[in-house]
């Protein structure tokens, strides 16, 4: 999948050069530097941050440094190491959720894992409607309930069912309703305990799915999540969609919780594993040109 996350930061590289130009450089002026980097959207104070430690005239690899530091977090890698492996997506409506979860049940499929689904958004109707649709295509079993049940009773029927058939992911979809965060906390701590009693060691991961299209502004929900349940890791939707793609080093620079995987298009084969090198390689790109 090499290649994906550079194609998918096309917007990004177009609104890089809009303020640095089209022509191969050297070295890059400060100035126009900072420019640059806070019209990929990188966040303000960060790129202060990294302009402070560079030269007047830059060059690709002294700048490249920098922006690996940022990314210097916990490594991003998982293994299915448990049977069954329980992975609980959280994030606000209309983040790509749903998306997300189709996608990684796909990839499981394609490493030979078998999947089942848990649509504990009961929130929405269209949530459980849309989850039981991404099921029927990927053809994996769902345990969904009613609108308005209760979430954590679909996750531990989701667990126990997983334990019951020897399923070896359970990938549990949850609601996102950020306007009110007491709610938003009982609910998802909820969960959360249900899940360890239905197996002792879940949830194995609480992934955030964030939707790039919102840039930097995605921070603070991300930290209102960490602060409810603690996120193990990042997967950021839309990067193909946006010009906002230097959020990502705000992002990681904010929470310091590594980004797992990122969604480059909306087909269920359109998620790759987030690789710091290509994404770091893809801005430079765009900033001294191919
Ligand atoms: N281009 C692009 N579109 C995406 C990507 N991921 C999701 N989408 C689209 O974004 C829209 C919203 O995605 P959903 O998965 O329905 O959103 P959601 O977060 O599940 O919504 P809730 O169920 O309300 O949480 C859909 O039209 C998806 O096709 C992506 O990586 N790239």
């Amino acid at each position: 999948m090499f290649g994906f996350i550079k194609k998918s930061l096309q917007k990004t590289k177009d609104a890089i050069k809009e303020v640095v130009g089209i022509e191969k450089k050297e070295k890059l002026p400060r100035d126009l530097l900072e420019e640059a980097l806070i019209e990929a959207d990188i966040d303000y104070d960060l790129v202060e941050k990294i302009i402070d430690k560079l030269p007047n005239e830059v060059s690709k690899d002294r700048l490249k440094k920098e922006l690996e530091k940022i990314f210097d977090v916990p490594e991003n890698k998982f293994e299915i190491n448990d049977k069954p492996y329980v992975i609980l997506i959280i994030g606000v409506n209309g983040a790509g959720k749903t998306t997300t979860i189709a996608k990684l049940a796909y990839k499981f499929q394609q490493e030979g894992k078998s999947v089942i689904l848990g649509a504990a958004d009961t929130f929405r109707a269209a949530a459980i409607e849309q989850l039981s649709k991404w099921a029927e295509i990927l053809d994996v079993p769902i345990i969904k309930t009613r609108q308005g049940h209760d979430p954590a009773a679909v996750t531990y029927d989701t667990i126990a069912s997983a334990k019951a058939k020897g399923i070896d992911v359970a990938l549990i979809d949850t609601a996102g309703r950020l306007h009110n965060k007491v709610n938003l906390q009982n609910e998802l701590k909820k969960i959360v305990n249900v899940a360890k009693k239905a197996y002792v060691n879940a949830p194995h991961k609480i992934l955030l799915v964030i939707d790039g299209t919102q840039g930097s502004s995605a921070i603070n929900q991300a930290k209102v999540f960490n602060e409810v349940v603690g996120i193990d890791g990042i997967i950021v939707t839309k990067l193909d969609g946006t010009a906002k793609g230097g959020s990502l080093f705000s992002i990681v620079n904010e929470l310091k919780i590594p980004i797992y995987y990122v969604g480059v298009g909306e087909k269920k084969e359109d998620l790759v594993e987030f690789d710091k090198n290509e994404f770091i390689e893809g801005i430079l790109e765009g900033l001294y040109s191919e």
